[in-house]
């Protein structure tokens, strides 16, 4: 029986592996972490992350062919393929702080697999590292190999937070990157092996270890680009009375562009995007392209400046709600997935010194006072003056608004940033609306909206 190992039992780890146990039942699949609490939630009734599908599959394999183990060491040694998923976050500190991408999980991950093996391993890059990473980590495999045979494979991950089962079950691709050796080959086909339980032949591409290293970069940054195009045009909308949701439509109705990915939004969130971007920025940099890095920042730089357009157009209304956090605003915010817990310790996160506008720096811990988490969109809203809506939960598109409406402060302002409310019908119950790149209310026209 195959045995493999994943270090990393994080939101891609864990559903990774869950979908290859479940694909794959003439496979064993550990998946192990440093983590002693996110081992414990896996084997739980309530799993650490939240993805439609995942308890289902979870529930089909574990305990069969799918196991949760802190026992690092001993699972690593046993594993014929060892994925390593870990955390790759961008650098806080040192070369390259800010943008770089931050391996020393990876490399102490590497270490303890040069440590503990007794017998050949394919180690898999499933992170998101910098193009060329493999050859690094090849240097700490082999450094003391005790005549292991390690061979190193790229196969970067693609999944969506929110959709991650559906992605894995029916992947665009998967994409294996290997040495062009006999050895490599034969790796490459053993890991394109366990794909092909369920992919289609000719969705699994393979290609040399860096192309798969760079196509995963280079896949974010397209896919960020397209918000930022959109959103910058979302910009030159609200300037001229045109559309947003219509200018996308007729554009992406040209078959060679394409319907997917024109949502103008408050800006892309999510833990990849920037920071992939950013480490993009940084290998152009090092490899003497800075024409190239600064195309791509250009890329951050309009999410930023979409961030402050939408805060721009929240603080002029501040007359009437006092502004956002920097503002000294109250804000009480609802959120049906994640805790009051996370909901702080995002807000006074430290993130990396970045030339980030002022107020989308981390917030100091006495705004952090100034948020109440509630459980409740009704509460939430109620005696507010503005409602912001920023995250796209389809619960939001079939709230009562009317009895949000009774129950705010008037004027009451909605801005709406992500595009998924009816500004016309809000318009009728009585509030103010601001949606992103669609014609403004007379009320805001007159705002300046400068980032
Ligand atoms: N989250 C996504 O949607 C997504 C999608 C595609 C790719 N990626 C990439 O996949 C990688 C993992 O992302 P994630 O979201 O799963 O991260 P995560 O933070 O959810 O999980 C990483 C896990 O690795 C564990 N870990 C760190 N060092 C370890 C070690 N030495 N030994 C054992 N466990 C260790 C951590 O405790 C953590 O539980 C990143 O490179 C990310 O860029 C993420
Ligand atoms: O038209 C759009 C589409 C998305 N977004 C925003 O973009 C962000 C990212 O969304 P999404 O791509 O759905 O989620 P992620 O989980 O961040 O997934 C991205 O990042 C992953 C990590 O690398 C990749 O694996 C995925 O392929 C890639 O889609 C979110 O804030 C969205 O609201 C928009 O503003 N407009």
């Amino acid at each position: 029986m195959v045995k493999i190992c994943c270090i990393g039992a994080g939101y891609v780890g864990g559903p990774t592996m869950a979908v290859i146990a479940l694909k794959c039942p003439d496979i064993e699949v550990v998946v192990v972490d440093i983590s002693k609490p996110r081992i414990e939630a896996w084997n739980s009734d309530t799993l650490p992350i939240y993805e439609p599908g995942l308890d289902d599959v979870v529930k089909q394999c574990r305990g069969k062919n799918l196991f949760f183990s802190t026992d690092v060491e001993k699972h690593v040694a046993e594993a014929d393929i060892i994925f390593v998923s870990v955390n790759t976050p961008t650098k806080t500190r040192g070369l390259g702080a800010g943008k770089a991408a931050d391996l020393t999980y990876w490399e102490s991950a590497a270490r303890m697999i040069a440590d503990v093996s007794k017998s050949d391993k394919i180690v898999v890059e499933k992170s998101t590292v910098p193009v060329k990473t493999a050859e690094a980590i090849e240097k700490i495999l082999t450094h003391n190999s005790k005549g292991i045979n390690y061979q190193i494979l790229s196969n970067p991950e693609f999944l969506a937070e929110g959709t991650a089962i559906e992605d894995l079950f029916k992947p665009d691709r998967v994409l294996i990157g290997g040495r062009e050796t006999p050895e490599g080959r034969k790796a490459v086909q053993a890991l394109k092996d366990v794909y092909a339980h369920w992919v289609p032949e000719d969705r699994i591409l393979t290609t040399n270890l860096w192309s798969a290293e760079l196509s995963k970069l280079a896949a974010n940054a397209f896919l960020a680009q397209r918000i930022s195009s959109v959103n910058a045009i979302s910009a030159l909308c609200e300037a001229t009375g045109a559309n947003v949701s219509e200018v996308a439509y007729a554009v992406g109705k040209d078959t060679r562009i394409g319907p997917k990915f024109l949502n103008a939004s408050v800006g892309f969130g999510g833990s990849c995007f920037q920071k992939d971007i950013l480490n993009l920025v940084y290998i152009c940099e090092c490899n003497g392209l800075p024409e190239v890095a600064n195309y791509w920042k250009q890329v951050i730089k309009i999410n930023d400046y979409q961030k402050s357009r939408f805060v721009n157009r929240v603080t002029p209304a501040i007359d009437v709600c006092k502004g956002l956090l920097g503002d000294k605003a109250q804000i009480s915010i609802y959120d049906p997935q994640v805790t009051e817990d996370q909901i702080q310790r995002d807000l006074a996160m430290n993130k990396f010194d970045w030339d980030h506008p002022m107020h989308l720096q981390p917030t100091s811990p006495t705004a952090v006072k100034q948020v109440s988490c509630v459980w409740d969109a009704y509460e939430a809203t109620k005696g507010a003056h503005g409602l912001c809506i920023l995250t796209e939960w389809d619960e939001f598109k079939t709230l009562d608004y009317q009895k949000i409406f009774d129950n705010m402060q008037k004027p009451a302002f909605v801005f709406d940033g992500r595009n998924i409310i009816d500004p016309e019908k809000l318009r009728e119950i009585g509030f103010i609306v601001y949606s992103i790149g669609k014609p403004l209310d007379a009320w805001l026209k007159d705002m300046p909206a400068v980032a």
